[in-house]
């Protein structure tokens, strides 16, 4: 199966700006997008990088992996997403495209394959009773990641975008199935979604976190982080 990874390469995780400087935050996302693509390529998925501008997948902070294709398209998230949906048109003549966040830094290859599953994409899969849209939701209502297998399906990028998704579906009379897993809901956003992936990541992103001098700060509420 395809699938799209949005990354964006020039401006990435501005949220983060009160724990990483600007150069940190643009290996940060680089290492993150790395795990990610290592994942999906060993759950069998094909994965495309969709860049707001041109880089080098191969020439990175993370050595090895996979080296996708990158299309660069510096439209929106939203416009950019659904330029790809109008091209490939799933589950139309299309096979299901699977849309995956270059920042769920928790992800493993037994989380892609359960999202995976179902929606045949050129690996033979039975399709019978498979969704036409799979949806993650991620922190804050947000949509952490598809698989769409209806050529009307669009996306509708931040705010509440899980529900919105929802209601595209319905419009467009396309079958949903909510896909609940905590490692694909966690995209890492913000400093307190350090702590997640200090607690549950083993890939190359968590190691950067500790080199970088972050570990967990549990002295009082919820779990956060500090840096020495
Ligand atoms: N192609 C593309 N990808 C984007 C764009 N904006 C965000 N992304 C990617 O989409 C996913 C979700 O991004 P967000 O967490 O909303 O944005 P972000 O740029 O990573 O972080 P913030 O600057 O804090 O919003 C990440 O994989 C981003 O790299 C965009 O305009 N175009
Ligand atoms: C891509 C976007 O991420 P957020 O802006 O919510 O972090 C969303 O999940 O709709």
């Amino acid at each position: 199966m395809e699938v799209l990874v949005p990354f964006s390469a020039d401006r990435p995780k501005s949220r983060l700006a009160d724990a990483l400087s600007p150069s940190e935050r643009a290996t940060f996302a680089r290492t993150m997008l790395a795990d990610v693509l290592a994942a999906i390529d060993r759950a069998g998925g094909d994965p495309h990088v969709l860049a707001t501008d041109e880089f080098d997948p191969s020439d990175g902070p993370v050595a090895g992996g996979p080296s996708p294709p990158v299309t660069v398209d510096d439209r929106p998230l939203t416009d950019a997403v659904n330029a790809v949906l109008a091209e490939r048109r799933p589950g139309g003549e299309g096979d299901p495209l699977a849309v995956v966040m270059a920042d769920l830094a928790l992800a493993t290859p037994a989380a892609f394959d359960r999202l995976f599953a179902g929606h045949a994409g050129g690996d033979g899969r039975d399709r019978s009773g498979a969704p036409d849209v799979s949806i993650v939701p991620g922190r804050g209502g947000g949509t952490n990641a598809l698989v769409v297998s209806h050529p009307r399906f669009r996306v509708d990028y931040h705010g509440a975008s899980y529900l919105d998704h929802r209601r595209i579906a319905d419009e467009v009379g396309a079958t949903v199935r909510t896909v609940d897993s905590h490692r694909l809901a966690t995209d890492v956003d913000e400093r307190s979604d350090l702590a997640e992936l200090l607690i549950h990541g083993d890939g190359a992103a968590a190691a950067w976190l500790r080199e970088a001098g972050f570990s967990l700060d549990a002295d009082g509420g919820r779990v956060g982080v500090v840096r020495e």
